[in-house]
Order: C-alpha cells, then sequence, then structure tokens
C-alpha cells in the first residue's frame, strides 16, 4: 500500500509543492521517500509523515510518473540518467553466499526477489555458499603442485550440476550445463598452466575465483525466468570499473561503469537484472575483484548507478544488534542507524556493512535495509541518512545512544615526560615510530597538558611497538625528556555510538556513572569532535560487565542483578518467596530483572545451572534437598559475582552471624554491594564500623540495612533524611524490640511471662536465640545503630542495659532449653506488673539514644496508661525523633517492627532502592 502526500513548506499548494513523499510499508517496513521535484532519488527514511490535505493514496504498484500526474504541477522528469530505463525506480537486492547456499535456498532467493513489487530490480548474488573458498583453494594446490586440484575442481563442479538438476529443466538446464562444461574446462587449462607455472597472478586468480559469481547468477536468472518473468544476467566484468588501490582495496571508477551500464542497457533489456557479485574489470578489462569488500560494496555501487530507491542486504541475522547478543543477551535489533553509526558499528566488527560499502549510496541518500534471508517476518535495520526533520526535543538519552561495542585484546601503550609539552613533532615522531612496525593505532588519547600520550595498538603488536618506542626515543629517555614508555596489557575498548550523541549534554555524564556504578575503573578516553563515538578503555575482565552495565543503563535492557541470599531462614526464606511473586512485574513495569544465582545456608548451599539463569524460586526448596552441595562460602561468592554477564551483585545476608558480618568490607571493596537486616556489623567493635562505612563512602558499592531497626518501617531512612537537610537530633527514644513490644503489649495480670514469650517466638518475631530479645541485646544494638548514624562512636559495652532473661538461664545451652525453663522464673516479672498496674502505669521496654549527652540507654521503663508508648498493640515498635525541628512534638514512625512479612519486605525495598541506584527508573 502506498500513502502519497505533500510535505512542502506550502503543502496546501500542490503547484509550489518542492518535495513529495511517498511511504510505502513493504515488508512490514514503512519506508518514506522523499521525490525531489524534477528529480528522482532524493529522499529520506523515516519516522513521522505529514500528509497534507492533497494527498491521495493509491494502488500498489505507483510509478513516479503517476506520482507526478497526480499532484498538479510538480513534474518528474522521469529520468534516472539518461540511457538508463527510463520511468521507474530500481530497487538493489543482495544475496550472500550463505542464502544461495542450497538449491532451496536459491529458490527461496528467486520467491523473494518475485515478491518485490518494485518495477525494477537488480539483484546482486555472491557465489553459492563455500564455492569462493573452494575456488581459491584449488588455485593454492595448482600453484602448489599438487594435483588434486583437479578432483577439487570435480567437486566444484558436482556441486552446479547437482544443484542445477534440482532447479531447472529442458533447455534452461541443458544451457546451464553447457556453460558450465565450457567453463570448467576453461579452468582446467587455466589451473594446468598456472600448475606448470607453480605461480598465479593476481588477474589470473581473480579470474579463477569470480566464476562462482557467473554460476550462481546464471542459476537464479532461469529460476526466476521459471515463473514467466522476463529476467537476464549481467557479468558484473563488463559494467563495473574499479582501480585497484595499493591496500587489498579498490576504488570504483563511477564515470566510466555508468557509461558502461548505459550501454549494456542500450543491448539488454528486463526488469528484473540478475548481476554477480564481487567481480569487476579493472580499466583494461582486466577480470578483477572487490577484494574483501566483496559482494556487499558491488550491491551498493549498483545501487548508486541506478539511484536505487533501496538496497536490501539479505543475510543471517535480523538486523544490527544494539550490542553483540553474545554478551547482552537483551541486546535489540536497531530498526534504523543513520550512515556514520553504521559504519562506526562496523568498525567494532558488528554485523554491519563494511564502511566503504556506505559511502556509494550515502551520496545518494539510498537506505540500506538489512535483513534476515532466514527470518522474513523480522523487519530488519534499515541504514539511511537521519531524518531531517527529527529534532531531540523529548527524546530520551536512550534514543541518542544508538549501540555498544568492545574490541578484546588490547593494550594501551603511555608515552610520558615533560619534555612534550609545546614541542612539536612529538606525536609525529612516537606515530612514526608505531607506523614502521606497521602496528595499528586504535585509539589515542592525549590531554592538553600534553605531557603524556596514550594509544591503544593490538596487544599482539605491542611488543614491537614499545621496543620501537625505547629505540626511537632513547636519548630523550636518558635525558630525562620523557620519563617512561609504558605498556598496560590486557585492555579492552568500550564504545557507545550514536550520532545523536553529538551536542546532547549528559551522554557521556550517563555512561561514566554507569560505568563507575559497576565498580568499573576507566583507564583512557576517547571522543572525537565529531561526537558519534565516546570510546573507553577498560581492564579486559571489566570489559563484558561494562558493556551490559551501559547497555541496561540506556535502557535499551533491564537494570539486572546477579543476588545471593544467605541464610534462607525465617527472612531469607520469606523474602525468596516475595521475590518469586513480584519478579515477572519487575522485570515488566520496572525494566529490573533479579536473579538470585545462588541460595546459602551454614550446611548447604545451591547455585544456579546455568550461570546465566536464576534459581527457579517456585521450587528452591525442593532442589535445596535434592541438589544441594556442601556449603563453601567463598566458592559462593566467586562463583555469584564473578560472571561477567552480570554488571551487578548484591549479597543479601539473612543471618544473624556476625562471621558473615565482618566479610562485608571484603565484598564491598570487591564491588559486590550489600543489603541486611543483620545488626550485628553496624552494632559490632567500632573501628571495623567505620571502615566499612568510610569505604561505603568512597565507593559507587551501596551498603543498605534498613531492616536492622524497625524491620521494614522506615527509621533509617527517616534518620538520614533529617540529618541530611541539616536537621539537628536531640534525642530518639522508642520501643524497638517487636518482641519485647509484643510481650509487653500482651503481659497482661492474668498471663504467664513465659507464656507470651513463647507466643512471640511463634509469631516469628524474635531473633533465632529470644534471649537476644529478652536480654536486651538486639535493642542495644539497634540503639548503636542509630547514635552511630547520628555520628556518636559508641560500642556496645558503652549501653547500659536492662536484661530479662533471668540470671540462672543466661548460660543454657540451647535456645530451646531456654523456653523449656522460662516457667521457673515467671514470679519476678509477675510482681513488677502488678506494682505498675497499681500505680496506674504499663511497663515498656525501650531503648534510648541522647545524642545531647553523648549516651545512650535501654531499660524497662513505667509509662502512664495514657502516654502515646501505652497504646501499641501487636508488635508495634515506635520511635520519637526529637529534634530542632521537631522539639515540641516528636517525630514518630509507628507500625510492625518485627516479623517476617514486614522484614523481608524491608530488605526488598533495599535491593530496589539499590537496582533504581543503579539506574533503574525509580
Ligand atoms: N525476625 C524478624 O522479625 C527480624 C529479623 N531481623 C534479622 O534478620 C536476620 C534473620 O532472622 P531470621 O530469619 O528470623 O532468623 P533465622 O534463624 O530464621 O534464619 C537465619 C538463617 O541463617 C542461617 N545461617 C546462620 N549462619 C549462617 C552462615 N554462616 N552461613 C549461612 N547461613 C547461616 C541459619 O541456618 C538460618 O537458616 C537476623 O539477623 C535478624 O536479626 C531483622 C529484623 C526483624
Ligand atoms: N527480634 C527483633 C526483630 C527485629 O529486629 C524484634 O523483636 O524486634
Ligand atoms: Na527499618
Amino acid at each position: 500500500m502506498l500513502s502519497l502526500g505533500l510535505a512542502s513548506p506550502s503543502a496546501s499548494s500542490p503547484v509550489v509543492a518542492r518535495e513529495v513523499l511517498l511511504r510505502r510499508n513493504y515488508g512490514g517496513n514503512p519506508f518514506l521517500y522523499c521525490l525531489r521535484q524534477g528529480k528522482v532519488g532524493r529522499w529520506a527514511c523515516g519516522h513521522t509523515l505529514r500528509i497534507a490535505s492533497a494527498s491521495k493514496t493509491t494502488s500498489k504498484g505507483i510509478s513516479c510518473s503517476q506520482i507526478s500526474a497526480a499532484i498538479t504541477g510538480v513534474s518528474f522528469d522521469q529520468t534516472l540518467q539518461d540511457g538508463l530505463p527510463k520511468g521507474a525506480m530500481w530497487s538493489v537486492h543482495k544475496f550472500g553466499g550463505t542464502c544461495m547456499g542450497t538449491a532451496q535456498r536459491i529458490q527461496s532467493v528467486a520467491d523473494i526477489s518475485l515478491g518485490d513489487p518494485s518495477e525494477r530490480k537488480l539483484i546482486i548474488v555472491s557465489a553459492m555458499s563455500k564455492v569462493t573458498d573452494m575456488l581459491y583453494d584449488l588455485l593454492f594446490k595448482a600453484q602448489s603442485r599438487d594435483d588434486s586440484y583437479m578432483s577439487a575442481l570435480d567437486g566444484v563442479f558436482e556441486k552446479h550440476m547437482l544443484t542445477a538438476k534440482e532447479l531447472l529443466t529442458g533447455d534452461d538446464l541443458a544451457t546451464f550445463l553447457s556453460h558450465l562444461h565450457s567453463d570448467i574446462s576453461n579452468l582446467k587449462a587455466m589451473l594446468r598452466a598456472i600448475y606448470i607455472a607453480g605461480h598465479a597472478t593476481e588477474s589470473f586468480s581473480d579470474f579463477v575465483v569470480g566464476h562462482g559469481e557467473l554460476w550462481s547468477a546464471q542459476m537464479l536468472t532461469y529460476v526466476i525466468k521459471k515463473s514467466g518473468r522476463p529476467c537476464t544476467w549481467m557479468d558484473a566484468r563488463d559494467v563495473l570499473v574499479v582501480n585497484p588501490t595499493s591496500s587489498n582495496q579498490v576504488d570504483p571508477d563511477f564515470e566510466e561503469s555508468e557509461k558502461r551500464l548505459k550501454k549494456w542497457f542500450s543491448q539488454h533489456s528486463a526488469a528484473t537484472v540478475v548481476a554477480t557479485g564481487f567481480i569487476a574489470s579493472t580499466p583494461q578489462n582486466i577480470p578483477t575483484t572487490l577484494k574483501r569488500d566483496g559482494s556487499d560494496f558491488s550491491a551498493a555501487i549498483f545501487g548508486s548507478l541506478v539511484k536505487a530507491s533501496q538496497v536490501t542486504i539479505w543475510t543471517d541475522v535480523d538486523g544490527v544488534y544494539s550490542a553483540d547478543p553474545r554478551k547482552v543477551s537483551e541486546a535489540v535489533i536497531l530498526r534504523t542507524l543513520s550512515y556514520q553509526e553504521a559504519w562506526e558499528m562496523s568498525y567494532f566488527g558488528a554485523n554491519v556493512l563494511h564502511p566503504r560499502t556506505i559511502i556509494p549510496v550515502m551520496k545518494y541518500n539510498i537506505p540500506i535495509l538489512i535483513r534476515n534471508i532466514f527470518n522474513l517476518s523480522a523487519p530488519g535495520t534499515i541504514i539511511c541518512q537521519q531524518p531531517p526533520d527529527e529534532n531531540l526535543n523529548g527524546q530520551s538519552l536512550k534514543a541518542v545512544v544508538k549501540a555498544f561495542a568492545t574490541i578484546d585484546n588490547l593494550a594501551l601503550v603511555n608515552v610520558e615526560g615533560t619534555g612534550m609539552a609545546g614541542v612539536p613533532g612529538t606525536a609525529s615522531a612516537i606515530f612514526g615510530a608505531v607506523k614502521a612496525v606497521g602496528a595499528n593505532v586504535i585509539m589515542i588519547s592525549q590531554a592538553s597538558s600534553e605531557h603524556s600520550v596514550c594509544f591503544a595498538v593490538p596487544e599482539k603488536e605491542v611488543a614491537a611497538v614499545s621496543e620501537a618506542l625505547q629505540t626511537r626515543f632513547r636519548e630523550a629517555l636518558v635525558a630525562g625528556r620523557l620519563s617512561k614508555v609504558e605498556v598496560i596489557p590486557n585492555c579492552s575498548i568500550l564504545a557507545a555510538v550514536g550520532q545523536k550523541m553529538a551536542s546532547t549534554p549528559g551522554v557521556s555524564a550517563t555512561l561514566f556513572d554507569a560505568i563507575a556504578k559497576a565498580n568499573i575503573n576507566v583507564r583512557a578516553i576517547a571522543q572525537g569532535c565529531s561526537e558519534y563515538n565516546i570510546t573507553l578503555v577498560l581492564k579486559q575482565e571489566d570489559c563484558v560487565r561494562g558493556l551490559r552495565a551501559v547497555h541496561s543503563r540506556f535502557y535499551l535492557s533491564k537494570t539486572t542483578l546477579a543476588m545471593g541470599i544467605i541464610g534462607p531462614g525465617l527472612i531469607g526464606a520469606t523474602l525468596l518467596n516475595q521475590l518469586k511473586d513480584q519478579a515477572a512485574a519487575l522485570k515488566e513495569k520496572f525494566n529490573i530483572d533479579l536473579r538470585v544465582m545462588g541460595i546459602t545456608g551454614s550446611k548447604k548451599m545451591i547455585l544456579s545451572d546455568t550461570g546465566i539463569d536464576g534459581i527457579d524460586l517456585s521450587q528452591w526448596k525442593e532442589i535445596m534437598g535434592e541438589k544441594a552441595e556442601a556449603a563453601d562460602l567463598n566458592k559462593f561468592v566467586k562463583v555469584v559475582h564473578e560472571n561477567h554477564f552480570f554488571p551487578n551483585t548484591v549479597l543479601v545476608d539473612c543471618t544473624a552471624d556476625s562471621n558473615i558480618a565482618n566479610h562485608y568490607y571484603d565484598w564491598l571493596r570487591k564491588g559486590i554491594h550489600v543489603i541486611t537486616p543483620n545488626k550485628k556489623a553496624n552494632s559490632g567493635p567500632l573501628d571495623p564500623y567505620l571502615k566499612l562505612r568510610a569505604l561505603q563512602r568512597q565507593s559507587y558499592t551501596h551498603y543498605f540495612y534498613e531492616a536492622t531497626v524497625g524491620a521494614g518501617l522506615p527509621i533509617i531512612s527517616t534518620l538520614r533524611g533529617l540529618l541530611e537537610t541539616g536537621d539537628k537530633i536531640l534525642r530518639i527514644e522508642g520501643i524497638f524490640s517487636g518482641t519485647l513490644s509484643y510481650i509487653f503489649n500482651n503481659f497482661i495480670q492474668s498471663r504467664a511471662f513465659s507464656d507470651v514469650v513463647a507466643e512471640a517466638k511463634q509469631a516469628g518475631y524474635t531473633e533465632p536465640d529470644p534471649r537476644d530479645d529478652l536480654s536486651g541485646t538486639d535493642v542495644a544494638r539497634k540503639v548503636i545503630i542509630l547514635a552511630r548514624e547520628c555520628g556518636l562512636k559508641l560500642e556496645l559495652s558503652d549501653i547500659p542495659v536492662r536484661s530479662l532473661v533471668p540470671e540462672p538461664l543466661r548460660a543454657s545451652s540451647s535456645a530451646d532449653e531456654f523456653m523449656q525453663q522460662l516457667p521457673n522464673f515467671d514470679g519476678e516479672l509477675a510482681k513488677e506488673l502488678n506494682d505498675a498496674d497499681s500505680s496506674g502505669e504499663v511497663l515498656r521496654y525501650v531503648g534510648v539514644v541522647d545524642v545531647i549527652d553523648q549516651n545512650g540507654v535501654v531499660e524497662l521503663r513505667r509509662y502512664k496508661k495514657d502516654h502515646p508508648f501505652s497504646q501499641l498493640s501487636g508488635s508495634d515498635n515506635i520511635i520519637a525523633f526529637t529534634t530542632t525541628r521537631y522539639k515540641d512534638q516528636p517525630l514518630i514512625v509507628r507500625g510492625p517492627g518485627a516479623g517476617a512479612e514486614v522484614t523481608a519486605g524491608g530488605v526488598f525495598s533495599d535491593i530496589l532502592r539499590l537496582a533504581s541506584y543503579l539506574g533503574a527508573p525509580s
């Protein structure tokens, strides 16, 4: 379907219309052609299309002349080029060797070609797959006087003969086979001569290896003709003229080729032409090839000669990816790329065209479409000029950076010294020496202080480069004008590519931020002033992680976090359950992909089988039962973290173990984020605590512990908010223990204390050992945590604590034994309760941080029955912050402060906070 409209400055007046935009839906791809008045072939590929009032929708098969007729006053002279077929646009298709691999595939190529509704089609084909290599091989054999070239040639013959027999019949088959026979006997004679001479000139070789294209083009022509459509084949050597250059490349002679093309068209007529890719002639009519640029280049040159409406390159991938899909599984196929972006990407080895292929078509703004012959439903990637009216207003950075690429196995060379500044010729001397050893410089960077120049070269070339520089600058090094020539091995390049990065602020900031948050150090940076590419040099081992971090940061994919869960007890198991329920929604709605790569208890652990997919959280308990291995924390951390697939790792410590807490420092230093409800690190000895916090502040690695105080209640974050906004904390007083809150809320005259403790344990409020609650240690830990947040340098032992654990039970060997004995000691607290009750008061177990006096206390206090602390129920915590701003009425946070769901929820929300710090949308 074509829709046609005017998009000129005065669209309402067709007479002065300067451009006609033609939108066409071909194979699901909307294209926007812009046909300039008087000429065909200037066009754009685009996004928004303004259909003016004079627009007219026509049916399939519209021609240029119809367009001009449809719009009064706009004349198209219908000329592509004088002498070339008039009145219609050409579309060019190129099919590579894989597309032409078998009879069946050649048939598909014919079907695709026939399905293109364009009036004129130029089909460029490669040799059947492997044939060019076979031909090179038999050449090599003949030159080496290995007479098996004869049987190798028979193999080539047989492959084509069998394919032709599958595809063709009757006269077509007979004609093709007779050509094939005669070509093969010519080749035999030629190879015999090469065999005798033991040498083949370049033109001999080029003549031999070009035969694959001759045969594939002829076969395809016959197959297309079978459908009843006229089709002619073209030996591109009759038309394409190229001049070989020194560097295994050729320069097309467009003028001469155009003349020959016109001549060819004067002798042949057909709406569909199948031409040989890869091969061409020199100006002296000697057969040659397009060397390494191959058939894609042929297609581009022909595209520009016929001013094609489009060049489609058929291949075996769905298009150009935003990053190497083997490294970034979320990489997406890019729908559009500008010419500049395409050549930037192709430099990095992305599956894009060779840059030289882009130049000829770029001159005429001809779009190149990359499509997968094996997946026709994939729309492919369109490479074209940027639509001129597209601007950045309202665009996200995502649209600005198109893709990322990496190059491994590089070394950086750093030439440093004070004698370079202001001395013209230093750079030239450095690179002169590099050139002399034939090394390829991949990236260069020099800061404007001119004291050092650094550049990247392939690792295998660096020894020679270093030696050459040492020799070249021996004198300067001895004299101290240069201080060193240093080699930094094992480097990789990570590059961001996008034409619209130019003049868009914030791109590099976002890029570097993502790299920093993945805890990756950048060794060198380069950005040319065209701004199409920002190149970073990283340690090779960090490269894939860096690639994944930046890819996900620019919203090209999800923020992916590898998680290791330590201690799948009550909280850990509840967290795993919540993760399981929420994972899909997080992925869909918030672009966060959380993968639990390992779960370890104190005895057993399980790790992801694939190293990429997370553990199936609906079955982790069964897997733990059946497939667990012996717990090994070092191995666990290594496997979860040292997986280059994930830019970020978080370890979630759901134990109450100080041995685990002792690892946090080391983990943070390795760039592993830590999240925990475990109070041991923050309430442990002061020095390691201060070191840990200092490290956390310096690095981009995060350590979150909201659930250590008040479980899921926002206690730490509230306190941080007050402090960071400049409020001064005077006092924090509260009921910090869910267990003890529950106990004293339910401990009434009719009930035994031990009975209420058992109930609290049953409800999951208590610490693994309830004595940690009853002793007041747990509350004291929370007091310490908050006191330290306020800047007080207190140790746990500085806090006077009223213990509720009867003296004789402090040494009980287990929590169970303690629980069994507790009823024997109910009397003491029953008396205290009675005393309070008779004065109209209740007992409450509280903790206090006194910032003014720089101390804290944990005690059992009596409160009047109308005091807010007396009104609690369940396991509620209540925390009152008295501050300079909240002086008369404290700021109060209240709610359930213990229990599996709320605690796990608090840990989970720290995980999401981490994801948002790492770049997930928040
Ligand atoms: N239960 C609650 O309401 C709250 C608990 N917390 C804290 O959450 C953490 C977990 O508490 P719960 O789940 O209730 O305890 P739990 O005893 O049910 O779970 C702890 C788990 O950690 C495992 N573990 C112990 N040492 C380990 C080691 N070295 N390596 C691997 N695994 C180990 C245990 O085997 C157990 O499975 C504790 O630090 C606790 O203070 C914090 C706020 C509220
Ligand atoms: N056992 C603790 C749990 C939270 O830290 C409590 O009872 O508050
Ligand atoms: Na909390």
